[in-house]
């Protein structure tokens, strides 16, 4: 399971609010459905759920159903938005986990850096919080980038983003994938990228590598001057590959994958950017 349940607490009786781990403690009966364990005494204050483990969402559910019979508002950050890529075809599965988040009647529902306006568009009181600021204040001040490399057109708008921030030059490379096999067809790298400096390749998800590996061989650039940013680490199958092509991995905690210890990934914490 990757749920953490928070409460506020006021240290000392100071007017500052900070977030401690909730005593409330998810729990099967042995029929095999959840439920949750709730202190007498505490005030909650948001749900955190990295990955996409359905179970996490029916525990989220419990937790938002306790939190409105104390009065209170029910925010859950969720990162790394399950299906998000499933943002078309049948069966529509960006709608389908929709579906089971708005079950839980949350109050706000914050997610970082969704793969394409669909997913979110699906869910109630939802919050998009871009991965702009995390780059520009955490990954490029250390990297000397020459530019910002996006992977895919789909990828444009928010290597754009960084790129406008930064005042560095964007470029576009180009591939192919077949939504329905996933396999990956053809990559072109744009003629005009720096052959000196380095690179910062900018992108939502890593999931196997294939698109990263593919173009980082398409630009003929050595690791030495390509770094990625991927928002979200899924980081399965032949992913530990990218050190081959990359020198530094850049990610975020949004999902457990992200720790994958042969990527080796530098993992920036989102909290702080998660918060409103
Ligand atoms: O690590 P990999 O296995 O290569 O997957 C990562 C890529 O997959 C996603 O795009 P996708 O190809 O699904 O884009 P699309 O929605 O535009 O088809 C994502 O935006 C990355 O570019």
């Amino acid at each position: 399971m990757s749920i953490t349940l928070f409460a506020a607490t006021t240290p000392g009786g100071s007017k500052s609010v900070t977030h401690t781990n909730s005593a409330a403690e998810p729990f099967r009966f042995p029929g095999g459905e959840w439920h949750l364990r709730v202190p007498t005494a505490e005030a909650p204050a948001f749900a955190r759920v990295t990955g996409c483990d359905a179970n996490d969402l029916v525990v989220l559910g419990l937790w938002a159903d306790w939190v409105h019979s104390l009065g209170h508002r029910a925010v859950a950050h969720l990162p790394y938005l399950p299906a998000a890529r499933a943002d078309r075809g049948t069966p529509f599965g960006a709608q389908v986990y929709a579906n089971l988040i708005n079950t839980c009647n949350l109050d706000e529902v914050v997610v970082f850096d969704p793969h394409s306006p669909v997913a979110p568009s699906l869910i109630n009181n939802v919050r998009i919080v871009e991965s702009t600021a995390v780059i520009a204040e955490r990954v490029i001040p250390s990297g000397n980038y020459e530019a910002i490399l996006a992977p895919d057109a789909g990828a444009v708008h928010r290597a754009q983003l960084v790129a406008d921030r930064m005042g560095l030059p964007l470029f576009t490379a180009t591939k192919s994938r077949d939504f329905d096999t996933g396999k990956l067809t053809g990559f072109h790298a744009p003629e005009n990228l720096p052959r000196l400096g380095r690179v910062l390749v900018v992108d939502d998800i890593c999931d196997g590598g294939g698109t990263f590996m593919g173009l980082a061989k398409a630009t003929g650039l050595h690791r030495d001057q390509l770094d990625l940013w991927v928002s979200h680490g899924i980081f399965s199958g032949r992913a530990p590959q990218l050190r081959e092509s990359y020198g530094t991995v850049f990610t975020t905690d949004s999902h457990p994958g992200a720790a994958n210890p042969e990527v080796a990934a530098e993992i920036i914490e989102l909290a702080p950017y998660l918060s409103a």
